[in-house]
């Protein structure tokens, strides 16, 4: 199949991008680098995306990044990627808060006590509904309701947020039929501000298609970074494209684009 057509305006905003000194290229992974599927563990990546975001890896004065909900390894597993210090390609994990140095602020005793209640929990709501589950990440737990009934996956929901998500110290990440209850605070925003100080980029490019991703996309400085969201719904994001082969035509662009 060929390369999906990207508008005008958003090629325009990419060359411009790509005519920086030094940029910083990140991606979500679900609904971004790989399409969303029934479950977390099928959701292979786009091989061309892939090959693009290593591609602008090894362009001078360009990293790429990954940014994702997932734990990070996790992500380097499904990814098949990995990142080493001082690496032009970068994994950051949970929301933005595991870095390939772990989590700034190590989980406290209490933090996981608190964490095994709510995996507990959800355990207890997925085990009412067909078609829930349950994943768990070093600092968070989400429950996932995709094949459950959509009366269901109502219940499973509001049960957790009548439930465990309201408990003091727990973070409430929505997403797509999910919900993702944390122990420590994460911002996507916060780890593109850390990459782009970091590595001293001029400009920053975000894909993204989920809740989760406008917080990267609230980060991003009008006038030189691209914030494109992927699929339909509210954003603060200035571009959209429509599916994940428009991911890899926006990476291959890149690539292709940078010296
Ligand atoms: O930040 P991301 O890389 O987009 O990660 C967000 C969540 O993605 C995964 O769940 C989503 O993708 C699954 C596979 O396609 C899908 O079955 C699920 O319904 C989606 O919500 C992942 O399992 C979560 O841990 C991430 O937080």
């Amino acid at each position: 199949m060929s390369a999906p057509e990207l508008d005008a305006d958003l090629r325009h905003a990419l060359d411009e991008f790509c005519g920086r000194d030094r940029v910083l290229v990140a991606s979500d992974y679900d609904g971004c680098i790989a399409p969303i599927q029934p479950r977390p563990d099928l959701a292979v990546p786009n091989p061309e995306s892939l090959a693009a975001l290593r591609e602008c890896a090894e362009r001078s004065h360009t990293l790429a990044a990954m940014v994702s909900g997932r734990a990070r390894d996790d992500l380097a597993a499904m990814s098949g990627l990995t990142s080493a210090p001082a690496s032009d390609l970068v994994l950051v994990g949970s929301h933005g808060a595991e870095f390939d140095t772990g989590f700034d602020q190590p989980i406290t005793a209490e933090q996981q006590d608190l964490l095994n209640r709510i995996i507990d929990e959800f355990g207890s709501i997925a085990r009412r509904f067909d078609g829930t589950s349950v994943e768990t990440k070093p600092a968070s737990t989400t429950l996932h309701v995709r094949n459950a009934s959509p009366a269901d996956a109502t219940a499973a929901l509001a049960l957790a947020a009548d439930g465990p998500a309201a408990w003091s110290g727990v973070h409430v990440t929505e997403g797509k039929a999910v919900v993702e209850l944390a122990v420590i605070e994460t911002s996507k925003g916060l780890a593109l501000d850390r990459l782009r100080d970091q590595f001293g980029a001029d400009a920053v490019l975000y894909l993204g298609d989920d809740v989760t991703d406008e917080k990267a996309f609230a980060h991003l400085h009008r006038g030189t970074d691209v914030g494109i969201k992927v699929g339909t719904g509210v954003t603060g994001a200035q571009f959209r494209v429509p599916t994940t082969d428009h991911v890899a035509a926006v990476l291959a662009y890149v690539a292709g684009h940078r010296n």
